[in-house]
Order: structure tokens, then C-alpha cells, then sequence
């Protein structure tokens, strides 16, 4: 058993034909160990490849090469082998790895199907339910998972390589016949076509309008029911017809977005690689309710100490009692055997003096947030990172009244903060670049996508999603229903329309916003013009008629109780609407799917390019990642602003030209950004960035 390296990523495929046939010349190989470098396996096909002819061996053919060798070949998996480098260790005769390994058929996630004989080799191998579970969710799996699921042959604590070496060498010519996954049958339940449309109408369900979960079903029918080289035809059709489509650009897209975002830069021109993070060892999170409750317990997860505090003695006793069971929860789900960090509950805002970062989490109100900041900075001691989970209030008003303000930054977690994956780290002026570092390396240590965003009312993801309900609440008067809006929201790819979420999430939330900007409330004429802009009072009627939503069993739509989840549409909405339009004097007309996507997705991207303009974002793909991790925009459609390119910018500033200039909707003027980007040509969103800087050196934006 001779070895041989295999060197650089783009000769990868070249140099294992390579090798293997100098080792099948060789009358002294008996054997043939295939491994890469500096422990990793392969993650998979380079995906930057995709966007160009590919060159060099394809990686079909090199993989039945492998398999129809007659000296037996085990792959030795350290690290990773992931997609095609799953794909080539099951041409292999023996898998070898480390405990430590991961592996998986994660081309779902990229739009695309295990498209170098995966689809017809896993099943062979590991059967159809296991292997349906696998490549159509693409998930990945520990060592000893795949051990149990019959990928691997053995699993070791030491080095996988000098095992796997000793292992072909024991079974030096032994038949192998047994070994090829490409000749045997593969193993199905009796009941086999039910469980295929089963899962098909899972997927269909659950992927809402992505085609490569459908598309793996396909492939892996075909495994169950046909010869292999027939099998393999019908993965190569599937997979030419996913690479072309626009959704596996998008997922690809959104896998680079999501990588991007880590490489944050500010305007100033701090940035990931030139500034340092802080290692947080004890953080304190001030407002136990729901979202205090949630960071707490994603900090914990972390192996991070954290002090709790709540003022509310009620609170804090319900707080106490609840967030261990989250704690514990999380854990299990996230598979660690004991919750790491250790939380200590307090009453007294004095325990948190000797914390390294305290994350406030308090209601969303200015003057009691001001309170606490200033009450944080006489407490803690000096050089203390202080942060504020708001959703949209001014972070450098806060950082004002401490006495380091460069040490204060927004963390804005999502609902539940310690599942949903989006953070934004909010930036003031003032805000130093290692306060933005430390912050964005927290949450990537809690799992997180982190994204640097400027200070703004909203900043990124609530200021577009500002416009967005805007248009929804203004469909409703001219003649929608909250069905329909929700309905051509949903088919578009959203989780839930925007009233189902807006019932979900409470009425009373936007409402005490509104109060406080004195666009409602006692006092405030009923128009539908508010500080110089068109206004709708609808939802701030709903709340004033009790409907919050599910919370009171009523909103946009009616529950069976308060709590209620499921959605059922109201009479009296119906009846609300035709008497608000009848006193308005608006005249319902018949609103087409087209015009509700239209009217609502187009004032979103429009605020985009807003916020790339105001250097609020600095790039398209924080803007996206923002809204895939954040707001359920479908990942398969890349982001807001990827989904601006694929409709084309022109067509875009068409269709809010046309709005804008209707008389009842002059809310979308088209933005200079997206003028100007019409008139450079429409470039990709790739070279947005760079475009925009240069618009910035000359002063065009
Ligand atoms: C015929 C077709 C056959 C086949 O069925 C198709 C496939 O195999 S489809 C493929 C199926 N495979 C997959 O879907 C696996 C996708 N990859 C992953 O899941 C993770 O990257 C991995 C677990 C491997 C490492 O995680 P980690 O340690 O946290 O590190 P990280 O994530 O930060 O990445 C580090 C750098 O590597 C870059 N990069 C990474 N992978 C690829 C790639 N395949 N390509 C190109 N680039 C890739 C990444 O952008 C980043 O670049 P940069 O410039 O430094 O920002």
C-alpha cells in the first residue's frame, strides 16, 4: 500500500484518476487508501465551479472508475465529506472516519440533488427511508450516526488514516463484488410507493414552491424502482434541470450571503481583519421576559456564565422556574449532553458589576431604556461592553448617557432568540470597532448570522418590513382581504402573510410604536393622511377593538380561543372593511395576486436600495441574510435583493414608477440607488458593492 498525495483544490478530481491508475499499474499496490489533506475529507463539489464550463475529469465517471477497481479502495474520512466528497467515498469499498467526522448529501440546500451517483448509490446502501430522510434534507450526521446508519465500517478515536491503511490491507483480495453499491439492490419497505408520496407531499409542503427537494424524491423513486444505469439517467436529467434554474443561483447565493456577512466592514473602515474581539467569559442579560429568557439561555448554551436579572419579583420567579427547562430543552435538542453555562438569578441590578457584557432586554421603550443604561453605567465596572436588544431605537441616544459610548452596541436577537439564527449588530457613530467585533464573534459562538448593520430607525430588517405593511394595510382599503394578500404571500414562498404574522406576533406591538410617534391615539383625527403621508388606520382600529391578534383569539382572523393557532377567516373583518371603505369613501376593486407581490415585495427591495444608499447595509448580501434568517423570505429565492436582479432592476423601477404616480399610493418613489443602477446597465448584485462605493467617490448617492 503505496500512498499518494492529492494536492490543490481545482486538480482534486485530476489527481485521483491520477493515482489511482498509477496504483492500479503497480504490481506492489494491493491496496488503495484515498484521504485528504491537513484532515479533511472533501466538502463536496466546489460550488464556484458551478457559475463556468467545468473543467478536468467530470466526477461520474471517475467515481464508477474507483468503484470498478479490483484491488480494494477504502476512503479515510477526516473532517468533512459532504456532497461530492460523500459521493466519491461511496464509490469506495470500505468508509473509514473519525469520530469526530461529518457527513451528509447536503445539495438540497444548494438547489441541487446528489448529482454524482449519491441518489442511487446512499439508498443501495443505507435503504430508501433512511436515505430519503438524508438527501432531502440535506442534514448532516455525526460519525456515529453514519456508523449506525451503515455508511461507515468503522469509526475511530485515533487517526482514521493508519486505519484505514491497515484495514484494505486485511482485506487484500478478498472479492469485492459485495462491496460495489452500484450492483446491488436497493433496499425498500413492502409498502414502498405509499412512503414515496408521502414524503413527496411532506416536501411539497414543507419546501413551498423549492424545486430540488422535489426533484430528489424523483431521483430516489427511480433508485427504488429502477436498474441502476437507468437510475443514473434519471439523476443526470434532474440535476441538468435543476443547475440551470434560478433557484439553485439563489441558493448558492444565499450560502455565499450567509459566509459574506462574517467578513463585516464599517463605513469607517474597521473591519473583521483588522479589529479584535473580546472573549466573553460572564455576560448579564437585564428583563426576563420573552426575549431576556431566550438570550439568556442562548448565551448559557455557549458555556457562557450568565447572571439573569429581572426587578419583577413575579417575573423573575417565572423566569427562574422556566428558562432551566429551556435551557435544558436546547440542549437536547442541539445534542449536547449537559447544558454548559451556569446562570445565576438576581433581582438586584448591582450583581451584574462584574460582568464583562450585559445585553439589556428590556420593554421596548426608550425612556426605561435610557434608565437602565444609565443605572449599567455607574454599576458595572470600567471598559464593560454594554449592549441593547432593540428592535429600532437609536443606539447612540443610549450610548449618550454612559460614560464609554464607544463600548455600546445594539444586539437585536429575533423571536425566540435562542432558535432564530439572525442577529443584527447595530453600530452607532460612536461604536468602536471592537464592540462590533466582540458582538459579532458572540453570535456566531451562539450560532448565529450576524450582521453589522448602521443605526437607523429599524434598522435593516424592521425599517423594510416598514413599507412592506404599509402596502398590505393599503391593499386591504382599496378592495383586499387579509386572505388574499396572505395567500399570494404565501404561494410566493413566506412561512405566513403578513396578517397571519401579524396576529401571531400581536397587533399591540405596531400599535404602541404608532402611539408613541403620535400617529395615533387620543386626539388624533381618524384620517388617512398622518404627518403629511398617506396613513391606514385599520390596524390601529382592530386594536382599539380588542383584536390583538392570537393572543385575544382575534385579529385578522378569528381562533378558537385566545391562544387559538389556527387561522380561520371572520365575517366580521369583512363587514369592518366594507364599513371603513364605505366611510372613506373608497370604492373596493378586484386586487389581482400579481399587484399584492407587486405593491408589497417592490416597497421592501425600494427601502433596500434605501439602505444600501444610506450605507445603513454594506452589501446587498447583509441585506438578504438579514431577511432569509430573519423574516422567512425564501431562501430560494436568495434574498430581496437578489430577487431584484432576477425580475430585473428595470422591471422594478417600471412597476414603482407606475405605482408612485397612481394618486391613492404615492408612497413608492422609486430610490436614486436603484435609478442609477437602471442606468449603469442593470449590473449583477454581485457588483453592487463596488458600484455603490464608486457612486460614493463621486458623489452620486
Ligand atoms: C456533479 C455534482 C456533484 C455534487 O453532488 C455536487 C456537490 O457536491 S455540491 C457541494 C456540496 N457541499 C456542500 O454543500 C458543503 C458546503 N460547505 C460547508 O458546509 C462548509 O463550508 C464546511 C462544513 C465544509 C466547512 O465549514 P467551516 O469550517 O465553517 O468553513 P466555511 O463554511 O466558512 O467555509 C470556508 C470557506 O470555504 C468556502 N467553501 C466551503 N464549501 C465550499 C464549496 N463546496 N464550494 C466552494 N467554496 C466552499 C466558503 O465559501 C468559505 O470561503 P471564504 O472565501 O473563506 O469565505
Amino acid at each position: 500500500c503505496t500512498r499518494y498525495v492529492l494536492v490543490k483544490n481545482t486538480s482534486v478530481r485530476q489527481g485521483i484518476v491520477d493515482a489511482v491508475q498509477r496504483a492500479l499499474k503497480d504490481p506492489k499496490v494491493t491496496s488503495v487508501v484515498i484521504c485528504g489533506q491537513n484532515g479533511k475529507f472533501c466538502g463536496g463539489a466546489d460550488i464556484r465551479e458551478f457559475a463556468g464550463p467545468m473543467s478536468g475529469p467530470p466526477l461520474v465517471p471517475m467515481i464508477h472508475a474507483i468503484e470498478a477497481v479490483d484491488k480494494p479502495v477504502a476512503a479515510a474520512i477526516e473532517g468533512v465529506a459532504l456532497g461530492g466528497g460523500l459521493e466519491l467515498a461511496l464509490g469506495c469499498h470500505y468508509r473509514i472516519a473519525h469520530s469526530k467526522a461529518v457527513l451528509g448529501l447536503p445539495e438540497v440546500t444548494l438547489g441541487l440533488l446528489p448529482g454524482a451517483g449519491g441518489s442511487q448509490r446512499l439508498p443501495r446502501l443505507i435503504g430508501l427511508t433512511a436515505a430519503l430522510d438524508l438527501i432531502t434534507t440535506g442534514r448532516h450526521v455525526s460519525a456515529a450516526e453514519a456508523l449506525k446508519l451503515g455508511i461507515l465500517d468503522q469509526v475511530t478515536d485515533n487517526n482514521a488514516v493508519d486505519l484505514a491503511v491497515e484495514f484494505v490491507r486485511s482485506v487484500a483480495g478478498q472479492p469485492l463484488d459485495s462491496r460495489r453499491l452500484s450492483t446491488l439492490p436497493c433496499p425498500c419497505p413492502p409498502d414502498v410507493d405509499s412512503l414515496l408520496d408521502k414524503v413527496m407531499s411532506k416536501v411539497r409542503q414543507r419546501s413551498r414552491g423549492a424545486l430540488a427537494p422535489v426533484a430528489c424524491v424523483q431521483a430516489l423513486r427511480a433508485a427504488a424502482s429502477l436498474p441502476y444505469a437507468q437510475g443514473m439517467e434519471k439523476e443526470r436529467e434532474l440535476m441538468a434541470t435543476l443547475f440551470n434554474s434560478g433557484q439553485a443561483r439563489a441558493l448558492q447565493y444565499a450560502f455565499f450571503s450567509q459566509r459574506v456577512v462574517g467578513k463585516w466592514s464599517l463605513p469607517s473602515g474597521a473591519s473583521w481583519d483588522n479589529s479584535t474581539a473580546r472573549t466573553i467569559s460572564k455576560a448579564a442579560v437585564i428583563g426576563l421576559g420573552t426575549m431576556g429568557r431566550g438570550i439568556v439561555v442562548a448565551l448559557a448554551l455557549t458555556g457562557i456564565s450568565v447572571v439573569a436579572v429581572e426587578t419583577q419579583e413575579k417575573q423573575l420567579a417565572e423566569a427562574s422556574r422556566v428558562v432551566p427547562a429551556m435551557l435544558q430543552r436546547e440542549a437536547g435538542r442541539r445534542r449536547l449532553a449537559t447544558p454548559p453555562g451556569v446562570i445565576s438569578f438576581s433581582s438586584n441590578l448591582q450583581d451584574v458589576s462584574e460582568v464583562e457584557l450585559v445585553i439589556e432586554a428590556v420593554f421596548e421603550d426608550m425612556s426605561l431604556k435610557l434608565q437602565v443604561f444609565k443605572h449599567l453605567a455607574s454599576v458595572c465596572r470600567p471598559g464593560t461592553l454594554l449592549c441593547s436588544n432593540t428592535s429600532g431605537l437609536d443606539i447612540d441616544q443610549l450610548a449618550a448617557v454612559t460614560q464609554s459610548p464607544g463600548l455600546v452596541v445594539g444586539m437585536h436577537f429575533f423571536a425566540p432568540a435562542h432558535v432564530m439564527k439572525l442577529l443584527e449588530v447595530v453600530y452607532g457613530p460612536r461604536s468602536s470597532p471592537e464592540a462590533v467585533a466582540t458582538a459579532m464573534q458572540l453570535g456566531k459562538r451562539m450560532g448565529k448570522v450576524g450582521v453589522a448593520v448602521g443605526n437607523c430607525p429599524g434598522f435593516v430588517g424592521n425599517r423594510m418590513l416598514k413599507p412592506y405593511l404599509e402596502q398590505a394595510n393599503f391593499l386591504l382599503e382599496e378592495g383586499a382581504t387579509p386572505q388574499q394578500v396572505d395567500e399570494a404571500l404565501e404561494e410566493f414562498g413566506f412561512p405566513m402573510g403578513v396578517f397571519r404574522m401579524s396576529d401571531l406576533s400581536g397587533l399591540d406591538v405596531g400599535w404602541r410604536i404608532r402611539k408613541e410617534a403620535g400617529l395615533t391615539g387620543p386626539g388624533v383625527e381618524s384620517t388617512r393622511t398622518r404627518q403629511g403621508r398617506r396613513y391606514s388606520p385599520l390596524p390601529d382600529q382592530m386594536c382599539e377593538a380588542g383584536r390583538l391578534g392570537q393572543k385575544t383569539g382575534k385579529g385578522w382572523y378569528q381562533y378558537d380561543g385566545p391562544g387559538g393557532r389556527v387561522a380561520r377567516s371572520d365575517p366580521w373583518v369583512d363587514i369592518f372593511l366594507e364599513t371603513y371603505r364605505a366611510e372613506h369613501g373608497l370604492v373596493a376593486r378586484s386586487i389581482t395576486p400579481e399587484e399584492i407581490l407587486e405593491r408589497c415585495l417592490y416597497a421592501l427591495i425600494n427601502e433596500g436600495f434605501n439602505i444600501l444608499q444610506d450605507a445603513v447595509a454594506a452589501g446587498p448580501e447583509d441585506i438578504d441574510a438579514i431577511y432569509v434568517f430573519g423574516y422567512g423570505w425564501p431562501r430560494h429565492r436568495g434574498g430581496p435583493m437578489f430577487h431584484a436582479g432576477q425580475v430585473g432592476l428595470g422591471r422594478i423601477l417600471e412597476r414603482l414608477n407606475h405605482h408612485h404616480s397612481h394618486p391613492d399610493v404615492p408612497h413608492l418613489k422609486p430610490s436614486t440607488l436603484l435609478r442609477r443602477l437602471v442606468a449603469a446597465g442593470s449590473p449583477p448584485v454581485q457588483k453592487w458593492r463596488e458600484f455603490i462605493n464608486k457612486e460614493r467617490v463621486h458623489s452620486q448617492l
